[in-house]
Parts: structure tokens; C-alpha cells; sequence
């Protein structure tokens, strides 16, 4: 058992900070939001995150989980420090580290005793000699800083962090390597590994694991757009790709872009870090450069099928960056929405859990209906930008009768192209043949 302090109780600080109550440990977890904080106190996740809650409930119940807005309290007792915070982009795409040196500065006036401080936001190789820095010019009392990047996919979160493929621990300081092996030795299985290595190593593998993954998606939305064009299916290229074991089935599905919290940002960031160190990472520059074309590859269809979209009316299923989630950071509908209504086209949506987050940010630009069917009533075409398990098998008939023409523009592919042809609709997906209604 270890008590343990988590400073940022967003997706990552809360889902740490549950998993290791989860583990028998005493945690507590910290925000600046007093809101955020008094839902949390009031037994109220604050996030949608599936089997996120029975594990909470289950912690507050025997009391190894609580919540505080006193970073002063919170750290007190607390042997273990994770900083899980922001390190949102800035306007140059570096990673903002206001959030975590901030809170670094406010760690080195507060500590009276050794402390193991972990920072588990993504952040540029070289940040936690900054954070070391930012704690000592405070005190004298010694710490360790380590680097534990978090690999965990919102919509699987808890599964991730109870089981991950591996852990990773950047610190040189022996006492705090023990304090990690033994706080992560729950998580362990075999061919599952606990990595050891320095804090710069550990920052880096973070940015290149996830600018690797967002290239894998990005590299076969571009096969999915040469298949378009040569009359391929990227679905039968995908599968025969992913049988080798060197490539891989996970992570190749076309799409409309990769979106969230993350990639976006973390892949700019490393192109960032790259320029600050006279290194020029144009594989990561093409892959920015092709995802913002590909999160609005629905509206070239769009336009090729209708000419001009003034005064048309487009029904729109899925808003967050992806299923189970409702976050809706960087998620590919909203780029296609901003391009929709700037050309007079008007926008419905549906999505099962991310409307209240755009509602917050677009207001009334867009309508939003509580039942995916009711956003089809008069619409010219139905527009599908998120594969929630919801939109993949509806009622065809009912589709047919609400839409003005029976028009499909899919950016997920959720439906098998054998199975559509039987619909009677006219089916334009991502990388596959456009399928014509039957006359
Ligand atoms: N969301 C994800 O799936 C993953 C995120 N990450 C990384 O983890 C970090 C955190 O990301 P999220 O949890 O998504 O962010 P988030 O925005 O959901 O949560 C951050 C929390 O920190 C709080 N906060 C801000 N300043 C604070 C302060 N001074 N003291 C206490 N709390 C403060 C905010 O109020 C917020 O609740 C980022 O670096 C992100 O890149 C890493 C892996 C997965
Ligand atoms: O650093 C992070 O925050 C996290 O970023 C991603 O997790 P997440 O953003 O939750 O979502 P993913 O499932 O990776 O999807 C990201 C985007 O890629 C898209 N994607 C994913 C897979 C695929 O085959 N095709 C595809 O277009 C999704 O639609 C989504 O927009 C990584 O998968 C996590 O390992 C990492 O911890």
C-alpha cells in the first residue's frame, strides 16, 4: 500500500489515480476546477469513460479514493506524485508546459520530505530536467523526478491502464526505480514488461509512439485514397496487409482523419521538438499535412455528388473523435461541419454522448436531436463521421423514408459493401467503390 497524490483529475489523472486505488493504495486526487471537484466528491464521474465508475464507486466506498482542490493536503502524506496535466498545444505546436512547471514550482514549495514526483503528462524529451530544475530552485529537500508516459486510449481506458502492454519508467534515482516497480507490479504480466530506462528516452518514447500510430493511420488513408482512384478496395489491401505479423491488422482502418486529444497534438509537438533541434521530421510533416486534407475527404465527395451545397440540408451521425468517448477535441466532424455551414449547408447531428461538449462550443450553428432517426427528417444526405456500434445496423427503411434521396457519405466504412448493395442507396465510403442504388 503507498499513499499516493494525483495532481490532474482529467482522463488520465482519474483513470491513474482509480487504478491504483483499484490496487489497495490510498490515492488523492487533485484538480483547480472546484466544480469538477465537487461532482467528483458528490460520487459523480465527471467523464464519459465506459467501466470507469464501478471501479470509482467501489474505492470511494472503502474510502482509497478521494478528492481536493488543496494541493497543500493532498501531498502532505503522500509518498508517490503523478502530475497529470494539460500540455495542450501552442500556437507554434510546441507542448505547453505552463500546466506542469507551474505545478512543479508549487511541488518545491510545499515538499518537507523525499518525494517521488512521476509526470505522466506527454511532454518534450528534456522536461523533466525542467521539472527538477523548477522544484530545486525551491528547496533543498530531495526527490526524484520520473518520466511515465501513459499509453491509455480513451473508450478502453480502464482496460488499458489495468493491463498494459507495457509500463514504461524514465528515472536514473535506484530509490524511486523501487517505489515504480513495486507501485506497477500489479499491472505486470508475462511478455508485458516493466521498461527501465533514462527520462529522456522515456519522454521520447511517448511522442514516437503515438506520431508511429497516427503514420500508420495515416499512411493507409492515403492507399485508401489511391484505391478510390485506381479501383481497389481497401478493404481487401487492409486485410491482406495486416495477415503479416510485421504489419498488423490494428490501426489501419481508413477513415476521415485521425482526431482527440492527443495525436493532433502530440504529433505537431514532435515536429516542434524536431525544428528546436535544427532536425527536420518530414515524415511527421506529411503526416500532418495529409490528415488535414483527410478530415474533410467527405466534403470533396460531398461536392462532387451535389455541386452546390447552399440551402442543403446534411443529417450528421457522429461527433466525437471517435466511439466511446464524448470527447470531441480535435474530432474530424467538426472540421467537416465548420466547411459545411461556411458553404450555406445546414447541419443535424446525433451522437450518443458527445452532443453537450459541441453544444458547448458551437451553440446554435448546428441542431442537435436527441434520437439519430429525427436528424434525417427533409435531409439531402446522411453524413457518418463517428463508428459508435449504434449506426451500424439501422433501420435502412426508415432512412430511405426520412432522407430527401437515399444518399450515404460514410468517413468510417461501418457497413460490409456486400451488405449495402442490398439497401438501395446510394453509398460513398473511403477508399472503396461508390455504391448506386438498384433501379
Ligand atoms: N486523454 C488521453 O487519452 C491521454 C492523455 N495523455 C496525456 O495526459 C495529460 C493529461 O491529459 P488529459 O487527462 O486528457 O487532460 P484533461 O484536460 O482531461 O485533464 C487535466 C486536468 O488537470 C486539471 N488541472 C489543470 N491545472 C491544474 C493545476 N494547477 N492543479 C491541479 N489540476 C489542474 C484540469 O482542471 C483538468 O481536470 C496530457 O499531457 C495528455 O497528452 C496521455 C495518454 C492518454
Ligand atoms: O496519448 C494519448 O492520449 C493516447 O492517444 C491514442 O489514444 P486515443 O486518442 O484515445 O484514440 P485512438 O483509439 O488511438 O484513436 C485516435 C484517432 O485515430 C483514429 N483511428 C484509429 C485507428 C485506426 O485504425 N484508424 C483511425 O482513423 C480514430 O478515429 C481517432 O480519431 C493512443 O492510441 C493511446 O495509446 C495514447 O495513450
Amino acid at each position: 500500500m503507498k499513499n499516493i497524490a494525483v495532481i490532474g483529475t482529467g482522463y488520465v489523472g482519474l483513470v491513474t489515480g482509480t487504478c491504483f486505488a483499484e490496487t489497495g493504495n490510498n490515492v488523492i486526487c487533485v484538480d483547480i476546477d472546484k466544480e469538477k471537484v465537487e461532482r467528483l466528491k458528490n460520487g459523480e464521474v465527471p467523464i464519459y469513460e465506459p467501466h470507469l465508475d464501478v471501479l470509482f464507486e467501489r474505492n470511494i466506498k472503502q474510502k482509497r479514493l478521494q478528492f481536493t482542490t488543496d494541493l497543500a493536503s493532498a501531498i502532505k502524506d503522500a509518498e508517490i506524485i503523478f502530475l497529470a496535466l494539460p500540455t495542450p498545444p501552442g500556437e507554434d505546436g510546441s507542448a505547453d508546459l505552463s500546466y506542469v512547471l507551474g505545478v512543479a514550482k508549487d511541488l518545491g514549495k510545499l515538499i518537507t520530505e523525499y518525494k517521488v514526483i512521476i509526470d505522466k503528462s506527454t511532454v518534450p524529451v528534456g522536461t523533466a530536467d525542467k521539472v527538477t530544475a523548477a522544484i530545486k530552485a525551491e528547496t533543498d529537500v530531495p526527490f526524484a523526478v520520473v518520466s511515465n508516459p501513459e499509453f491509455l486510449r480513451e473508450g478502453y481506458a480502464v482496460d488499458d491502464f489495468m493491463n498494459p502492454d507495457r509500463v514504461i519508467i524514465g528515472t536514473e534515482d535506484e530509490k524511486a526505480k523501487i517505489v515504480m516497480k513495486e507501485l506497477y507490479q500489479p499491472f505486470i504480466r508475462d511478455g508485458h514488461p516493466l521498461i527501465f530506462m533514462d527520462e529522456k528516452s522515456a519522454e521520447l518514447t511517448k511522442y514516437a509512439a503515438n506520431a508511429f500510430l497516427a503514420t500508420k493511420i495515416t499512411f493507409m488513408n492515403e492507399v485508401a485514397n489511391f484505391c478510390e482512384i485506381v479501383g481497389a478496395d481497401v478493404d481487401k489491401v487492409r486485410e491482406g496487409m495486416g495477415s503479416d505479423t510485421r504489419i498488423g491488422h490494428r490501426f489501419l482502418y481508413p477513415g476521415i482523419g485521425f482526431g482527440g486529444s492527443c495525436f493532433p497534438k502530440d504529433v505537431s509537438a514532435l515536429m516542434k521538438s524536431g525544428l528546436d533541434n535544427n532536425f527536420d521530421f518530414s515524415i511527421i510533416d506529411a503526416v500532418l499535412n495529409v490528415n488535414k486534407k483527410q478530415r474533410i475527404k467527405l466534403l470533396d465527395k460531398i461536392l462532387d455528388y451535389f455541386g452546390d451545397i447552399k440551402g442543403k440540408k446534411f443529417a450528421l451521425w457522429g461527433l466525437s473523435f471517435k466511439p466511446d468517448t464524448d470527447d470531441i477535441r480535435e474530432a474530424p466532424a467538426l472540421y467537416l461541419i465548420d466547411e459545411l455551414i461556411n458553404r450555406g449547408a445546414e447541419v443535424v447531428a446525433f451522437d450518443p454522448e458527445g452532443m453537450d461538449n459541441v453544444k458547448k462550443l458551437l451553440g446554435d450553428k448546428i441542431s442537435y436531436v436527441e434520437n439519430q432517426y429525427d436528424a434525417l427528417d427533409g435531409a439531402d444526405a446522411l453524413l457518418i463521421a463517428t463508428e459508435w456500434s449504434v449506426f451500424k445496423n439501422p433501420d435502412f427503411n426508415l432512412i430511405k423514408s426520412k432522407l430527401n434521396s437515399p444518399v450515404i457519405f460514410d468517413g468510417r466504412n461501418i457497413f460490409n459493401l456486400s451488405d449495402i448493395q442490398e439497401k438501395g442507396v446510394y453509398y460513398s465510403s473511403i477508399g472503396r467503390q461508390t455504391i448506386l442504388p438498384k433501379v
